[in-house]
């Protein structure tokens, strides 16, 4: 094929090698924490999947499903395409191929240590950072190294501006050393000891955590998927970015108004009241740029509309954005005081977060990677039939597991707060628990399905790759010959 012979040179020229390794990594995590995802839903209907066996107990394997699919996952789609889109937009090759590839084998032996210790019992209590601080160290030295390689390739670039995805990509960079340096901060209980305890105590280690647990959702797993959303939507479409000058406004916004809202996750705790109302209203103010990045995304297919009929990448992207925009509205309503009285505690936090963990996080980067591996193993996709099977389990699964999660999650809140007419409780606790059990069966197979996709897209890029191999393999042939 032609192509593989004028995109030859293209892959001397930057360093495609990483982010190959990164984006099968990201298909490998995302097959594992799913799984244990399955599981742990699994074991919720069932508690006797538990076995009684401490190593996959529930408690141990959520911290393995969080960080599997959020650092192994989420991160690897992350170092991916923030390579592959500074290097494409800078018409420069990243700064050091050693400081990258450390950056990829330090950040696998990161997630196996992080999965590995939390079966194992080892764990500082952290939501999303509950690795031990030697895993915290390690995680620095490769961060710092992310940060200086994305700066440096930035530096060095041949195009005088700086397209806005990266301004994204390297929002959360920073953002991202900021919090893990100062929730992390801890003392160990002896020198090599694997116990450690904060460094804050009552109310202000809860809001360390919440400012760290909250900006991680807005740098991690939101600014990072708009950067991956900046390129990769009109790259699709074939047609420039809506508009130019909202993408930079909503950039400013929501970096300035995630900071402010982290204690929207300890409404009603011992934290000062006015901490609260603060919270709550740069939330609701949040939903202004967070709307305005998925109408930019959105209105980019504008005159383009006809994709959706035809290409199944386009529909990942585009349902991305609507999940984006669906769970910031939830959130903001989540965060008023009065509908978090009835909320916190119960599945319908669980039903949000999935909602922009799967149909926002997973799908983005799904519609990203199918228009990436083809380019990085110069082939074509090798089905573009199983890309929209993938679409439908995809979409059926999220539906399935978020509308499961909003009855079960306002019966819990409206079961536990409901009194009798002798103003004692309505219901024991367990009556709560037998009620939500047909709805944790039904999150179970909403999970079953999206993770059957999942699987169906290993399946179809591994035939991809070896399909791009054999291509080229009879290019160069007749060329040795
Ligand atoms: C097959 C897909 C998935 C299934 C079946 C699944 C299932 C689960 C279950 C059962 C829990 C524990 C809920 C509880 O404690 O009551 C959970 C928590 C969580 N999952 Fe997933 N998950 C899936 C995919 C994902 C993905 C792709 C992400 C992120 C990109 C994600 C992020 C999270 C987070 C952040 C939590 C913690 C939520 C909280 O503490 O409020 N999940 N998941
Ligand atoms: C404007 C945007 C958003 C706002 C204002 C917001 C607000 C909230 C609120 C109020 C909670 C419930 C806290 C509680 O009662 O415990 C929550 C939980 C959560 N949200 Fe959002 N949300 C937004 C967008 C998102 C998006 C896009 C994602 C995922 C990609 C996400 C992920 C999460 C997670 C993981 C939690 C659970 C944290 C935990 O308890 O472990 N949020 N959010
Ligand atoms: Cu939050």
């Amino acid at each position: 094929m032609a192509t593989a012979a004028t995109s030859a040179p293209i892959n001397e020229q930057y360093n495609y090698d990483i982010v190959r390794k990164f984006t099968i990594m990201t298909l490998v995590w995302g097959a594992i924490g799913m799984f244990v995802g399955v599981y742990i839903a699994s074991e919720l209907a069932f508690p006797f999947l538990n076995f009684d066996n401490p190593y996959i107990t529930f408690g141990r394997l959520r911290p393995v499903h969080t960080g599997a699919v959020i650092f192994g996952f989420g991160g690897s789609a992350l170092f991916a395409t923030s390579y592959y889109v500074v290097q494409r937009t800078c018409q420069a090759r990243l700064l050091s191929d050693g400081m990258a590839s450390f950056t990829f084998w330090g950040w696998q032996t990161v997630i196996v240590c992080a999965a590995l210790g939390n079966m194992m019992g080892y764990s500082q209590g952290r939501e999303y950072a509950e690795m031990e601080w030697p895993i915290d160290l390690l995680i620095l030295v490769v961060w710092v190294t992310y940060l200086i390689i994305f700066v440096g390739t930035l530096m060095k670039r041949k195009q005088p501006h700086i397209y806005v995805a990266n301004w994204f990509y390297l929002a959360f960079i920073l953002a991202t050393a900021l919090l893990h340096v100062f929730n992390n901060l801890s003392v160990p209980v002896e020198l090599f000891s694997m116990k450690s305890y904060s460094l804050f105590s009552g109310a202000q280690d809860a809001m360390t955590q919440w400012w760290y647990g909250h900006n991680a959702v807005g740098f991690f797993l939101t600014a990072a998927f708009l950067g991956m959303m900046y390129y990769f939507v009109p790259k699709q479409a074939g047609r420039p970015v809506y508009s130019y000058r909202l993408s930079i406004i909503h950039f400013w916004a929501i970096i300035f108004l995630y900071m402010w809202a982290g204690s929207h996750h300890l409404h009603w705790t011992a934290i000062p009241d006015w901490t609260s109302t603060l919270a709550a209203t740069f939330s609701i103010m949040l939903l202004l740029p967070s709307w305005g990045g998925m109408i930019n995304g959105i209105l980019t297919l504008s005159g383009a509309w006809d994709k959706l009929r035809t290409d199944p990448i386009m529909r990942f992207l585009i349902v991305a954005l609507s999940f984006y925009g669906m769970s910031t509205f939830e959130g903001p309503m989540m965060s008023l005081k009065d509908v978090n009285a009835l909320s916190h505690y119960t599945d319908w936090t669980i039903g949000h977060v999935h909602s922009g963990a799967l149909g926002w996080v997973a799908m983005i980067t799904f519609g990203s990677l199918y228009h990436l591996v083809p380019r990085l193993w110069n082939t074509q996709m090798f089905s573009l039939r199983l890309i929209n099977v993938h679409f439908w389990l995809a979409t059926i699964g999220v539906l399935l597991y978020i509308t499961a999660m909003w009855i079960s999650g306002i019966m819990q809140g409206l079961m536990w707060r409901a009194f009798d007419d002798y103003g004692n409780l309505q219901y024991a606790f367990v009556e709560s628990v037998a009620a939500a059990h047909p709805f944790y069966i039904m999150r179970a197979v909403g999970g079953a399905f999206f993770l059957a996709g999942m699987i169906l897209m290993c399946y179809n890029v591994y035939r991809t790759i070896r399909q791009g191999s054999t291509e080229t393999q009879a290019e160069l042939a007749p060329a040795a010959a």
